[in-house]
Order: structure tokens, then sequence, then C-alpha cells
């Protein structure tokens, strides 16, 4: 009899293992408990509660069961606490704003939430619960840990397109994201110059039509204002703020951000923008019924920019009215977000903060798509923030890896696995090609070398084979199962690049990678055939080293030619892949095969070059790491979008490989009025300096040239009395022999 019981106790485990496997809900609940036992779906629903339930939650329900739903059939109840329908439970309700109780048996369905959305997320929730034709006996309590959680459109570059916004929104109506900020620096009516002035009709429609979709899936539009560009503190500025306001609440808005971050000068002001601040939370965010709690932005946003004397978060923390919100990115513009860095900031400003999370943003690393795992902040801040909202890439739908995984982590931090969520989120986004996407997102995740020097991993999984690989074959022999390895992952990134490129699942998302798809097939390609050029020249079969030799010369040209053509911007233009692990192995493999071949058939194979004829150092801190673009006669510095503090003695320097005339150069700093306080100077030697005249055109840049003996040094110094705020946007030599 023991053994009968025992059989059928584990038989029941096993099932109830199965079960819970099963139950994959987005984001992770917090309180599931499963029966192990599923019924069919009944053929019919007889739904209670339509009436007082949350009518976008009806509407959800009335769209994923169609004509199941009637007033016959198997229960199922719905609605708030307090409702008729879901009276009997209301003690099992959480006690948390948009918390939710949903239960399964075999007698009713009930979908009850603690208020309007967390009755909303009850049916997200059930809807996953849908599994090959049955529905499992479960009762799950779930809530939320973080109260503001979504995406904010705060990036430089191209603002999202109206359709990529509408797939946004109805992508966090499915992940329980209930915030997006709309603030986007390239659009002239959020910022500089026509804050000021309300939307054209057509722009006006389409922001009310995305209210409206917000509303559907219960995601809060936020709308934001960057004023600090050039606002006056006068009547006059802060009266056009309201009325920008008032003109925004009557297309629908509800919700709103003032945004004071990268900028300089009167409107960095903490005493101003409190003041101002205060003004409309007093006469327009508490005096309005139904506004959500005003949001702000302010100019020192990350840890690395206070400046103790400047008073300004103590400014915040005392005298901004408890009831605003007050935006943190962590310790540095781009960081990670931990306990240690949300509490600091909690005792300077006096509540928790509302963290913009700078990733997956790449608009300082435009030529890299970051689709890799979600990770490095804690799992023990819930309790010292009010918010989290992720600023995403100007690729909406690329996105969507890490919105799905930040869903996840924001509403379940304690069960939260940065690995499933990410392979959960290449399923949702490419259910039809899962393999694919995932090797293409495994390299292509890393930011590679950037001003704020935040780095991601990449390619994971290849990266200790290729180093071992590497080593082994400079020391004279070649791993073979390392090689077939290698072989096989190169193989792996041709067919994906191919597979993703003929996908139709999701064209919008295909559409804005396809540079990147191109350059991923070359990699692919040409990995393939470094190590074909690496086997004959092992095997001394010239003409087939040869000839592989030059089909990878060949396949780095197209790479190149690619670089030149799509993604063309001013900061870094290009489309760079695989820049971590893969591309350096290409060059690595190439290098080493062609010296040896060189060595042994007395043959002078040029390599592939990718030297920098110019390098760069400076004083100026926030300079340190700038990368160049470095063109065949020209290098770039890397533009930068916030404020570069120039101290006295700051200095920027560039020095070439050779002596070179300089027949141009080019910089403007974005201020207004001559530059009296800096100096462009040339050396050949590194030890005396000549001045290079500057004159400055109609656009306010300031161009020199010289022509005298040819030069190995250019450098701009702060030669004046105080330090400077400027914004390095533009700063290029010209250079030739
Ligand atoms: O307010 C926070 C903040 N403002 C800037 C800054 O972070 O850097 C981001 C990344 O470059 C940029 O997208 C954003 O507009």
């Amino acid at each position: 009899m023991k053994k009968v019981l025992v059989f059928f106790v584990c038989l029941l485990l096993i099932q109830v293992r199965v079960m819970a496997q099963d139950i994959q809900v987005q984001p992770s609940p917090r309180q599931v408990n499963v029966t192990g036992k599923s019924m069919a779906i009944p053929v019919a629903f007889r739904l209670v509660g339509e009436q007082e339930a949350n009518p976008h939650a009806i509407t959800l329900l009335k769209q994923s069961l169609g004509d199941r739903l009637g007033t016959e059939g198997f229960p199922l109840y719905v609605g708030e606490k307090g409702g008729r329908g879901v009276r009997g439970v209301k003690r099992l309700i959480p006690d948390h704003p948009e918390g939710y109780y949903l239960s399964i048996t075999d007698k009713a369905i009930m979908l009850a939430g603690n208020d309007e959305r967390g009755t909303y997320y009850a049916v997200r929730t059930f809807m996953q619960l849908f599994h090959e034709g049955h529905l499992p006996f479960v009762e799950i309590q779930d809530y939320p840990d973080v109260r503001f959680r979504g995406v904010v459109e705060g990036f430089y570059g191209t603002p999202w397109s109206h359709e990529a916004r509408l797939r946004q929104l109805r992508f966090y109506g499915e992940n329980k994201l209930n915030t997006y900020i709309y603030g986007p620096k390239d659009d002239p009516y959020h910022s500089s110059p026509n804050w000021r002035k309300p939307y054209p009709v057509k722009e006006a429609a389409r922001l009310a039509e995305l209210v409206k979709v917000a509303d559907e899936n219960e995601v809060d539009f936020v709308w934001a204002i960057h004023p600090g560009l050039d606002i006056r503190w006068e009547t006059s500025d802060r009266d056009s703020l309201m009325a920008k306001f008032e003109h925004m609440y009557d297309l629908g808005v509800r919700s709103f951000a003032v945004f004071f971050d990268d900028i300089s000068g009167e409107g960095a002001k903490a005493d101003r923008q409190v003041e101002l601040l205060n003004y409309i939370d007093d006469h327009f965010v508490q005096v309005k019924p139904d506004v959500t709690p005003l949001i702000v932005c302010p100019t020192e946003y990350n840890k690395g920019w206070v400046r103790p004397e400047s008073g300004y978060l103590a400014t915040i923390g005392e005298k901004l009215n408890p009831s605003v919100e007050v935006m943190w990115t962590g310790d540095r513009v781009i960081s990670e977000i931990t306990k240690e860095g949300v509490e600091w900031i909690r005792e300077q400003i006096k509540r928790p903060s509302y963290i913009w999370w700078n990733f997956p943003v790449s608009d300082y690393v435009r030529d890299h798509l970051l689709l890799g795992e979600v990770y490095g902040n804690g799992k023990d801040i819930a309790g010292s923030i009010s918010g989290f909202v992720a600023n995403p890439m100007e690729w909406a739908e690329a996105s969507k890896l890490a919105i799905y995984c930040v869903a996840d982590y924001t509403w379940n931090m304690q069960s939260y696995d940065r690995f499933r969520s990410w392979h959960r989120a290449i399923r949702a986004i490419m259910p039809e090609n899962v393999e694919a996407f995932t090797v293409f997102a495994r390299h292509n995740s890393d930011l590679g070398e950037n001003v704020h020097r935040f780095r991601r991993e990449e390619s994971v999984e290849i990266q200790p084979v290729a180093e071992r690989f590497m080593k082994g074959y400079r020391e004279g022999h070649c791993d073979e199962r390392d090689f077939l390895a290698l072989q096989d992952e190169f193989e792996r990134v041709a067919e994906a690049a191919d597979l993703l490129l003929i996908d139709r699942e999701n064209e919008a998302l295909i559409e804005e990678i396809t540079p990147w798809l191109h350059q991923f097939k070359i990699l692919g390609d040409a990995g393939q055939e470094v190590l074909a050029m690496l086997k004959a020249g092992e095997r001394g079969d010239r003409e087939l080293f040869l000839r592989k030799y030059n089909h990878v010369k060949a396949l780095r040209k197209r790479s190149y030619e690619l670089e030149r053509q799509f993604n063309q911007n001013p900061y870094q233009p290009g489309v760079k892949t695989g820049t971590t692990v893969l591309q350096p192995l290409v060059l690595d493999v190439f290098t080493e095969a062609t010296e040896r071949f060189n060595r042994q058939n007395g043959t002078d194979l040029p390599l592939l070059a990718d030297y920098s004829p110019c390098k760069l150092t400076t004083n100026v801190p926030q300079l340190e790491s700038l990368p160049l673009q470095v063109y065949p006669n020209r290098v770039h510095l890397t533009p930068l979008l916030e404020v570069v503090k120039w101290p006295v003695g700051g200095y920027l320097q560039l020095e070439f490989d050779d002596a070179y005339r300089i027949p141009g150069t080019r910089l403007n700093f974005d201020v207004k009025g001559d530059l009296s306080w800096g100096v462009m100077e040339v050396s050949a030697d590194g030890e005396t300096w000549q001045t290079v005249a500057l004159t400055r055109d109609t656009r306010g840049r300031l161009n020199g040239k010289w022509e005298d003996a040819p030069v190995k040094f250019v450098r701009f110094t702060n030669t004046g009395e105080g330090e400077q705020q400027v914004y390095l946007r533009e700063f290029y030599v010209v250079f030739s022999l």
C-alpha cells in the first residue's frame, strides 16, 4: 500500500512541477500556487461584473475570448475590490497599487484587481495561461515592486515614428509597464526653440491618438518639456509653460514632466527651477482632478556631476514640493543602479528617486546595437525608488529586448533572472526565428570604447574558446576542437544574418537592423574564410591561401563601404557588429596567418591595418576616453551630448604619427560670442607651439588652418580666467602629407 501511495505522490509532484514550469507569465508573478490539474478551455464563459469593472479590462477580455464570452457558460468573475462580481475574494486581493488576485478552479474563474489597473493586469495574466487548449488550475496573488515602470523616450537622435510609438504602447500594455515619458531631445516643440508654442494641428492629433492608445493599454502618457536651454525666469515664460501644459491637457495628457538636463547658464539655477516647479505643482497639478504627480529631471542628475558647493540637490531636497518626483540616472550618466546609490540620493532629495536608467540608449555609440541582457542593477532597491524608466535606442523595435527585461525586473526584482528574461524576450519578439535572433543579439551587445566607459558583456560563450585558440595558434599549435567550435560559430553567424534578412514576422524590426545584418553576414563569411586561410597556410597550399586572402580583403572592403553607406550621423557614423570578440578574432587570425605566410614564402602581403594615425591626450576629465573617428584625411572627435566643464589650463591635444600639413581645422562649442578664453596651437615637436588664427563663420563655428611647416601636434587650451561650460558639438582636423 505504502509503495502505491508513494508512487501517486511522486506522480502528483511531477505533474505540479510540469505545470509550474508550464506557467510562464511575463512579468514573473509574485505568488503562484498551482494544483497540477487543468481543464479544457470552456466553450462558453458567463461574464460577471462587466458593468462595474475597468472597461479596458473588459475590452481586452472580449478581444481575447471573442464569442466564447456571453451570458451563459463557465462563470468568469471580473472587477475591482468592492465590486459585486469579486465580493467573495476581497481579502485575498493584495492591498497594493495595481495588485490583483487571480484564480482558476473547476468551479469558476476570478480576476480581481485592487484597483482598475490591477484588474487589467489580472486579465493580462489570464490571457497568458491558455496553454495548448487547456487552462491550469492556479491561484495567483501579484503586485509590482516599483510604482512607476516603463520607458522615457529621452534620447538624442531621430525621434521614434508615430507608428513605432503606437507599437510601443501596446507592448507596454502586454508587459505591465505603466509609464511612457515623451521627451525626445530633437522634438523642437518639446525643447527649444518651440517649447512655448502649441503643436501644429497634425502633430497635436498624433499626440492625442498616442494618449488614447496609452489609456487603452493602462499606460500613463507623460508629456515632458525641456525649456532650460533658453528659459527666462520671468512671468511671461512661466505663463508660456503653463499655457503649453494646458494645451497638452486639452489633448488628453494627464501626466507631466519638466526636464532640466544637459543645460548650463541661467536655466540651471536650482532656486529658479524649484520656484517654477512648485508654481506648476500648486497651480496646475494639484488643482486638476486627474493629473498624476509632476516629474522633474534635475540638472545635476547623476552623482558624478554633483558639486556640493553648488547646493543644487540641497535646494531640491529642502524646497521642492514633496509631491514632485525627482529623476536620477545613478552614480554616473550611464550607470548600474545600486542600493547604496539610491539610498545616497534619497538622503539628498528627501524622497525616493525616480530612476531614469540610461540603457539601452545608444546615442553616444550610434554605430552599435545594444541587444544584450539587462543586468547589474540591485534587486534590493525597490524600497528607495518611486519609478524606474529605461531610456531606449532610437531603434524602437530593437529596444524591446531590453524593455521586456526591465518590465520583468521592475515588477518582481527578487525573482528576476537576467538569462531567463532575455531568452523569453527573444521568444516574445521573434517567435519564428528564436535561434537566429539569439545568435545575432549575443554578438551585438557591447558598446565598444566610449566616452562614458560603460561596457556590456558580449559573445560570452565563444570568448574563452577564441582566447584559448588564438593563444595556442600563436604558440604554434592549432587546437582542432576549438577550431571547429569557432568555425561552427561563424557559420551560425552567417546563417542567422540570412535567416533574419528574409524574416517577415516583424518587418519593422528587420528594417531597423538590416545594416547590422549585412555587416553580420560579412563577419560570418570573413570568420569562416580566415579559418580556411589558416588551414591553407598550415598545409602549405599557397594557391588556396592566396584565394582566401583575397576573399577576406574583399569582405573587409565591403564592410568598410557598408560603414560609409548606412547609419550616417555626425556622432558615430557607421555599422559595428561583434566588436568585442569576433571582429578582433578575425583580425588576429588574418594577421598571424599572413605574417607566417610572408615569412615562409618571402612575400610581403599587406596586413589589414587597423592603425590610427592619431591619438588624443587631454586633462579635461569628461574628454579622457573620447573615441576618435579617423578617416583617410580627417580625424573627428566624437561630439558630446552633455555639457563639458573645461577648467583653466584644460587642454585637448591630437598627436599624429607623422608630420602633416593642416589644411583645415574646425571647432564648435555652441557658445555665444568669441572664444577669447581659448587658443588653438600647433607644434612639430611638442615643445615649441605656434598659434593658429581662428575665424568664426556664419554658423558660429571657428575655422583655422596651418600652411607653414608640417606639424605633428594640434591642441586647444583654456588660457582664460575661469572654467568654461561648453558643448563639444564639433572638433575636427584635416591633415595631409
Ligand atoms: O536626464 C538624463 C540624461 N539626459 C541625457 C543624458 O541622460 O544622457 C543620455 C545618454 O546619452 C541622453 O540620451 C539623455 O538625453
